[in-house]
């Protein structure tokens, strides 16, 4: 990789990843090295069944921390950063006050189901909906939970038709606070997850605004990935943002993801498989996501996703729910210890299901308990679940044609090596594992670069991960085909449970 340092002095990058459990701030050298990782988590609340919220309190201040951390650490080393990026959750609702910075209600979280009823009115407006958006009509997505705040807090929707009030998700509220409120903007693949954006003209879109009523002053201005979105002046020295992107779209561009039919899947709190599709919009109609991948110097790519809502969350479910492990790796050595015949299949639905079965109001199920289950086949079945989840989401790629021969995975479960040769003996598919695990934030920090002119453009960085380690599909197939089957039964048993929820 060419560095060009005449146009760029900077000598460091730092990538503010952040994600549904925590905020990270990671300091990498010119040459996409990580330096420093600092990470702090915050709390997850749950109201009511379905409901999840952040405090965007909670938010600012663990980016506020880690970013000073990881500015500390290019210090001690006497680097100098002048460009970050942002990446961050998706879809996550942020409503705050023009004036006073403050929001009107807590952070809505990409996992929280209450506008399920709102989406059901909606129905017949789906086909629109999907047409311009790519999306679904399902509460993960942002409108819905604007329109929800916007109805059910008193006064917010008068404020809001005044313009007082405005809306952002994760990375345009960390803008708004990082520039003193001087601006209010947004990256192109994070407004297309909002459901307001239209991804074939790539502007928000007038009939999409009045079928959710959602004020249109509410809207922060759409810019490229690589980007020029304000100076920061809240720590010592003033930083350029550079890079904005969602998570999942930042780790494909941390994966090198960049030519049509190269496919990533980050195991994250979720999972979500990514295949770039390139510069042609196609709607997807195989209950996949049609989504933006990146625009950089004006030149849009798309993608196709496959959206899972529970992937290392069940490990943290094992740990902290049901208490079952004490560190999310000890699920490794449990899973590995455990023999293959156990019979159980843990569905975890906790928060609906999403791609390929959409039906948020689906719960979790365990079948195929008997007096020999311990607590170890649990965890096994649950590493086990997210395989399966995954093997949907290819099924569906090659419905509509799109047969990855490779997946790349990163996200906090992948260093669970146990799950990767799993996974590719789920998908018999060869598994890929990368040098650098946060994709995420590399994919933010290749942004900032190529903002600060270090990198020409995306075809730079194609290389820019190598592969760790790769796992190569093992077992036998007819078993293969049994499990998989099993698993489409407890599917269609839970999938039943929701038609009476
Ligand atoms: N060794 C492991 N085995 C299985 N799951 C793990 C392991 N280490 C971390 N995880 C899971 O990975 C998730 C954290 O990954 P991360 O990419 O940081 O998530 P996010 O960005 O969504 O906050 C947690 O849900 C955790 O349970
Ligand atoms: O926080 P993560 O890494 O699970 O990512 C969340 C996704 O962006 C939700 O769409």
């Amino acid at each position: 990789m060419s560095i060009n340092t005449a146009t760029n002095p900077a000598t460091g990058y730092i990538a503010i990843d952040q994600g549904t459990t925590s905020s990270r701030a990671i300091l990498f050298d010119v040459h996409f090295a990580i330096i420093h990782i600092a990470q702090q988590p915050f709390d997850q609340h749950y109201p009511k069944n379905g409901w999840v919220e952040h405090d965007p309190e909670a938010i600012w201040q663990t980016v506020q921390a880690v970013t000073q951390e990881a500015l500390s650490a290019a210090h001690s080393k006497g680097m100098q950063v002048k460009h970050i990026g942002i990446v961050n959750q998706r879809e996550t609702t942020l409503v705050w006050h023009r004036e006073t910075g403050k929001c009107v209600y807590p952070a809505i979280v990409w996992q929280d189901r209450r506008t399920r009823d709102i989406c059901k009115g909606l129905k017949p407006h789906e086909q629109m909906v999907q047409s311009k958006t790519g999306l679904r009509l399902d509460p993960y997505f942002s409108a819905t939970k604007i329109s929800w705040i916007l109805d059910n807090l008193p006064g917010a929707r008068e404020q809001a038709e005044q313009g007082e009030l405005l809306f952002g998700t994760v990375d345009s509220f960390l803008i708004w606070r990082l520039t003193e409120g001087r601006v209010h903007a947004t990256d192109v693949t994070n407004a297309s997850r909002t459901c307001l954006f239209n991804i074939n003209t790539t502007n928000w879109d007038p009939a999409l605004l009045s079928l959710f009523n959602v004020p249109a002053s509410m809207l922060p201005t759409v810019k490229d990935c690589a980007d020029d979105f304000g100076i920061t002046t809240h720590f010592d020295a003033p930083l350029h943002i550079s890079g904005v992107a969602g998570d999942q779209q930042a780790a494909l561009i941390g994966q090198g993801c960049v030519q049509p039919g190269n496919v990533k899947a980050t195991y994250g709190t979720g999972c979500f498989a990514l295949v770039n599709t390139g510069t042609q919009c196609d709607i997807n109609q195989h209950n996949l996501l049609t989504t933006l991948a990146y625009r950089i110097k004006g030149q849009t790519h798309y993608a196709v996703e496959g959206s899972i809502f529970i992937a290392g969350a069940a490990v943290q479910w094992l740990r902290d729910g049901i208490q079952l492990i004490t560190h999310a790796a000890d699920s490794e050595q449990i899973a590995s210890d455990v023999d293959d015949e156990h019979g159980l299949v843990v569905v975890p639905a906790f928060t609906g299901l999403g791609a390929p079965y959409w039906e948020p109001s689906a719960r979790g199920a365990i079948f195929g308990i008997s007096r020999a289950t311990t607590a170890a086949h649990i965890v096994r079945a649950t590493l086990e679940s997210v395989c399966y989840q995954t093997n949907d989401l290819l099924e569906a790629m090659s419905s509509g044609d799109i047969r990855p021969s490779v997946l790349k995975v990163d996200g906090g479960m992948v260093a669970n090596s146990w799950f990767c040769q799993h996974l590719a003996n789920t998908l018999s598919t060869q598994v890929v594992r990368p040098v650098v695990m946060e994709t995420t934030a590399l994919g933010a920090a290749l942004l900032a670069a190529i903002q600060a002119g270090q990198l020409s453009g995306l075809d730079a960085i194609q290389n820019a991960n190598p592969t760790e380690c790769t796992f190569n599909p093992e077992g036998n197939d007819e078993q293969r085909q049994q499990r998989l089957a099993q698993w489409k039964q407890a599917v269609s048993a839970t999938l039943l449970m929701a038609q009476h929820a």
